[in-house]
């Protein structure tokens, strides 16, 4: 019996077909299943620069268009298309294994052939190519077709190699990317090293074999064993990161074992809660009887989460063993075993420091910072604690003297949240740890790990035995927006030697990514591990089009704006549910909702409601929509001047404030998949970059 195979790159197109054209393709491919080469209606295309390419019929309109390799009886669904554009598709592509590293390779030859020409004309009285310091053995050892080559000579520019994006197949543009920008063959390799498969690239590779090429690209297509499996696939066609992983994510994810902690950061939108998802199912199903914890930041993505793992794990018993929660609901349970918890109401928490702050040289913002970083952070349990410690972190010297002032108004802000039987989250975090008897726990998966704080780290470092496998820690330093800086290392979690980055964004555009991450300004970020971590190589295969800023004459211009914008999104067939407003204040955003609902159009707040998600920029969190829409992008308001340590108070803290609200800039524009709006009225705020 034939052996069937999906390609990703048709799941989304799949997706968006009605169900009487996906009925036919499961037809078609049912009588794949059964059929031999012989016993199908499967043509060949004449002139197609591939002869293993073929189409099938699917309806009146509709063609199939199949990879049928001569070697292996394996039939491949690449593309369904009105019956021109699939002819068109499978006369263009060409099907090749990457001399390098085996994978599967598809270009489109026809386009690459009627850009020869032009470029040939370009460079005719240019000197100087853009590959010229690098020999043919290099492009060879990297994997760059010898058929291509010949045109990459003509490239004169940064331009021209980036013209051949879409046309060229991922790993060899990885590879002239990686030249390009000057890097030595041994870093170009490692770029492309990146694309292949956990299974090492095979000593031999046989060009001709394109169905081995296949097996190692589990990234782009995925073999089906029967109608069943099939059915299990195409039920779920937008959840494509259920089956198709990148080689980078598979290597973390279903790695059978770490020494100890291991960690996987990259920017917005790479996949790292899909690998900590993967991990989190391939820990409980490869591991009868072990308990999963699975801990994100807000309730919000607890929730997400659960969905995702409910869509991924079918099996009761490894569902049941995974546990996906808040680090504060699990501090909150832990703590509750003793005592019912409390937890401070902000407001009060603010009067309290402002209450403890009157009196001293210091600010309440100051004194909070203090606390939250240095007495909560190590768990401090009296004066002589405070004065003895190293107070790592902070730009402020303090004597003695200041730090015994300093601890009168933590002891008073204390002593009053214990007169109320209140407690910030923080705290019961290091009450719950304190609480534990021992582990609960075989695995831990923490997600969004770069805003966790130091005392909610102590509790995770607790709950899980110290060993193999422990700690699997999902983050992005580039979107911290609280005010942890954690050093794993210095809390004994240390990832050296396994941890891995990931850089192919799958949400957002090259467009809004090209105008967003100059948000971040020009600093690398510290990571979670203290290394220096940067976004170099941080891309997307998505295009579309460039970020809309808007600016108003006022608020009220504003809203109508933005309820404008949501209705042309709207009417162009985007579900109001697939809309994102994000604000820098939660009042700006409940405008929004009085603004949106006025006009008739279903809004809400961020996971609470139907409608169009409207919320804070802190709601924003590791959410996703199809389009966002970022308001009162203006200048005091983004960054917000109220939450800057002003400078000449505490250059060190102003500058991560700062930092902070640029990542949060950052956080609302990267939920974006298809569509970015910003808008603000009165001047704009200094971190937009320019459209
Ligand atoms: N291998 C994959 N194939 C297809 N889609 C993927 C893949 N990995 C991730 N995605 C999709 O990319 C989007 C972003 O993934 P995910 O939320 O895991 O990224 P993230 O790195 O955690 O993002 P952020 O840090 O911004 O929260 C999601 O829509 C997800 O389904």
């Amino acid at each position: 019996m034939a052996q069937l195979a999906i390609a990703s790159s048709f799941m989304p197109q799949y997706a968006r077909l009605d169900p009487r054209v996906r009925r036919g393709v499961e037809e078609a491919f049912a009588k794949f299943a059964q059929a031999t080469h012989a016993g199908l209606h499967l043509e060949k295309i004449a002139g197609a620069r591939d002869p293993n390419v073929r189409t099938i019929r699917i309806d009146l309109d509709r063609r199939g268009v199949v990879l049928a390799p001569e070697r292996g009886d394996v039939y491949c669904l690449l593309a369904v298309l009105s019956h021109d554009a699939a002819i068109d598709y499978a006369r263009s592509r060409r099907f090749t294994v990457n001399q390098a590293i085996g994978v599967l390779e598809v270009r489109d030859q026809e386009a690459l052939e009627t850009l020869e020409p032009a470029l040939r004309e370009m460079s005719r009285d240019v000197e100087q190519r853009l590959f010229a310091h690098v020999p043919d053995k290099h492009l060879r050892q990297l994997g760059v077709d010898a058929e291509i080559v010949p045109l990459v000579r003509l490239l004169t520019s940064d331009e021209h190699l980036q013209a051949l994006e879409s046309l060229l197949p991922e790993p060899q543009y990885i590879a002239l990317l990686a030249l390009a920008q000057g890097l030595p063959v041994e870093q170009a390799w490692n770029e492309v090293a990146a694309c292949q498969d956990e299974r090492a690239a095979p000593a031999e590779i046989d060009p001709g074999d394109l169905v081995a090429a296949m097996r190692r690209s589990p990234d782009k297509v995925v073999f089906v064993d029967g109608p069943e499996e099939l059915r299990d696939v195409l039920a779920h066609p937008f959840a494509t990161w259920r089956v198709f992983l990148h080689p980078v994510q598979r290597r973390m994810a279903l790695r059978p074992s770490y020494s100890g902690p291991a960690q996987v950061t990259g920017g917005a939108g790479t996949g790292k809660t899909v690998t900590a998802l993967h991990r989190a199912r391939h820990l409980a199903a490869s591991r009868p009887g072990s308990r999963v914890l699975f801990t994100t930041f807000t309730k919000s993505l607890a929730r997400a989460l659960q969905q995702q793992i409910d869509l991924l794990v079918d099996d009761p018993d490894v569902r049941g063993r995974i546990d996906v929660r808040t680090v504060d609901s699990l501090a909150y349970a832990v703590v509750g075993r003793h005592r019912k918890p409390e937890i401070v109401s902000p407001d009060v928490l603010t009067v309290l420091w402002d209450d403890a702050a009157a009196g001293t040289p210091f600010s309440p913002a100051f004194l909070r910072r203090e606390w939250e970083q240095i007495v909560l952070a190590q768990h401090l349990a009296g004066e002589a604690e405070y004065l003895a410690c190293t107070r790592q972190g902070r730009g402020v010297p303090l004597n003695t003297a200041q730090r015994s002032v300093v601890w009168k108004a933590v002891a008073a802000v204390e002593a009053s949240l214990r007169e109320r039987g209140e407690r910030t989250f923080h705290q019961l975090a290091n009450e719950a740890a304190d609480l534990l008897a021992g582990p609960e726990y075989d695995h831990v998966v923490v997600d969004e790990a770069q805003d966790l704080h130091t005392a909610q780290w102590r509790l995770l470092r607790r709950i899980v035995p110290d060993g193999p496998d422990d700690l699997f820690i999902v983050g992005d330093p580039h979107q911290r927006i609280y005010d942890s800086h954690v050093s794993l290392t210095s809390l004994g979690i240390g990832v050296r030697g396994r941890s891995r980055k990931l850089k192919i964004n799958y949400r957002t555009t090259q467009e809004i990514l090209n105008w967003a991450v100059p948000i971040l300004g020009r600093d690398p970020a510290q990571g979670m591990d203290d290394s220096a971590d940067t976004l170099d190589g941080y891309r997307s295969p998505m295009h579309g089009r460039r970020p809309a800023v808007r600016a108003c004459a006022d608020e009220r211009a504003e809203l109508d704006e933005l309820v404008e914008q949501v209705r042309r999104w709207v009417d162009a067939g985007v579900e109001p549910g697939a809309i994102g407003v994000a604000a820098r204040y939660t009042w700006l955003a409940r405008k929004a909702v009085k603004a949106l609902r006025d006009a008739g159009v279903p809004a809400g707040s961020v996971g609470a409601a139907a409608g169009v998600q409207v919320g804070s920029m802190h709601t924003m969190k590791g959410m996703e929509f199809r389009c966002v829409a970022v308001i009162g992008a203006m200048d005091g308001t983004v960054p917000l001047r109220d939450v800057l340590t002003p400078e000449d108070e505490d250059a060190r803290a102003y500058l991560q404030d700062l930092q902070r609200e640029r990542c949060l800039l950052f956080v609302a524009c990267t939920r974006a998949r298809d569509h970015l709006y910003v808008s603000y009225h009165g001047a704009p705020s200094t971190l937009l970059p320019a459209v």
